[in-house]
């Protein structure tokens, strides 16, 4: 991933400049991980979707999401236009009014969470409501520009698509996807300060209080190994649990393993120089793929049914 360069997949070059403004509002390379959790968590519920009935869910989670990264934008273009990775995005780089942001946001979180509750079901639009205002409102608008523990608490919005997905299917949410929105909220703080730690003067010029610029780089690596505790724990649970079989536990434990000795490089590193960095660099480009593989692995596990 080149951070400098467009946020958006390559396919997006054909669009009319417009339009590929607008999908850059949905901060779509972000969402496909979303989507995806969200995906598996339909996949590995017990209860068969209807295709159609599943398509329209995983739809309504892309929109939704897309509609929070929109909100999200919309009110934050001042401290986008503050930071190299973010200036070139539609609003802070004047390309777009910002309430054509605003209404594009509140149409499409509108129009998914409807779309949920009228033809999958009231449980999944509940859940789905909750993740957006999370991200947009607890995240965003009240927690990101006041504490360090802003993606702790807010971070909590991107846990939910595995729920999301399973209420979907079942119309319940049970003790797997529970562990499932554990696993991604244990694992958003080492995703994301892993990141900050080599993007903090970025995020200390636009005076954002992440944990690097307040607490300083020694403090945010150990926390970084230390959520990497609970996220290895939950990780692995399902196998022991009998949630899952052993094509999962197989493959959770060696990729937690694999996760844990990068977050422990990064905690013992003594790195300051914020250009170099590998081992938080590994860590974060390794966080995306591990993410990936788990719940990739889940589904296989259950469709084999091991
Ligand atoms: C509050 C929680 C989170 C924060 C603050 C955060 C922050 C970030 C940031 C700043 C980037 C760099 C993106 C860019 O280039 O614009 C990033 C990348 C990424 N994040 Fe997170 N993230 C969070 C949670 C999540 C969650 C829950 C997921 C999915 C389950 C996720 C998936 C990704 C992916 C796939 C990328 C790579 C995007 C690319 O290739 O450009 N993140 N994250
Ligand atoms: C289903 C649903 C509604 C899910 C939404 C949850 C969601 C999008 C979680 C991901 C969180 C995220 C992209 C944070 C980016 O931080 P930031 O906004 O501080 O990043 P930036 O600096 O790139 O703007």
């Amino acid at each position: 991933m080149n951070m400098a360069t467009s946020p958006l997949p390559t396919a997006a070059a054909a669009m009319p400049a417009e339009w590929r403004d607008f999908l850059a509002l949905t901060k779509p390379r972000v969402m496909t991980l979303v989507v995806f959790t969200g995906l598996c968590g339909m996949l590995a519920a017990p209860a068969p979707i209807h295709p159609v009935i599943g398509f329209t869910a995983i739809l309504c989670i892309a929109l939704g999401a897309g509609a929070s990264g929109a909100l999200n934008q919309w009110y934050e273009a001042d401290l986008d236009a503050l930071m190299k990775r973010t200036a070139g995005r539609p609003l802070p780089a004047g390309r777009m009014e910002r309430s054509s942001a605003l209404h594009f946001g509140v149409g499409l979180a509108v129009f998914s969470v409807l779309l949920m509750g009228l033809a999958v079901n009231l449980l999944a639009a509940a859940i789905l409501t909750a993740s957006i205002l999370f991200y947009v409102l607890v995240y965003t608008v009240w927690l990101k520009r006041r504490t360090p523990q802003n993606i702790v608490i807010g971070g909590a919005a991107g846990a939910f698509p595995p729920l999301i997905g399973w209420a979907a299917a079942t119309g319940t949410v049970d003790p797997l996807p529970a562990l499932l929105f554990a696993l991604i909220f244990f694992w958003t703080p080492p995703h994301f300060w892993a990141l900050s730690l080599f993007i903090r003067t970025d995020y200390a010029a636009a005076g954002v209080p992440m944990l690097p610029v307040v607490a300083g780089t020694r403090t945010t690596r150990n926390q970084v190994f230390l959520y990497s505790l609970p996220m290895a724990g939950v990780a692995v649970a399902p196998w022991p649990l009998g949630l899952a079989g052993y094509v999962y536990g197989v493959v959770a434990t060696g990729l937690t393993g694999f996760f844990l000795l990068l977050a422990g490089q990064v905690a013992l590193s003594r790195e300051t120089d914020q250009a170099k960095m590998r081992p938080e660099r590994r860590l974060f480009a390794f966080s995306i793929l591990y993410l990936f593989a788990l719940f990739g692995a889940l589904v296989v596990d259950r469709l084999l049914g091991l």
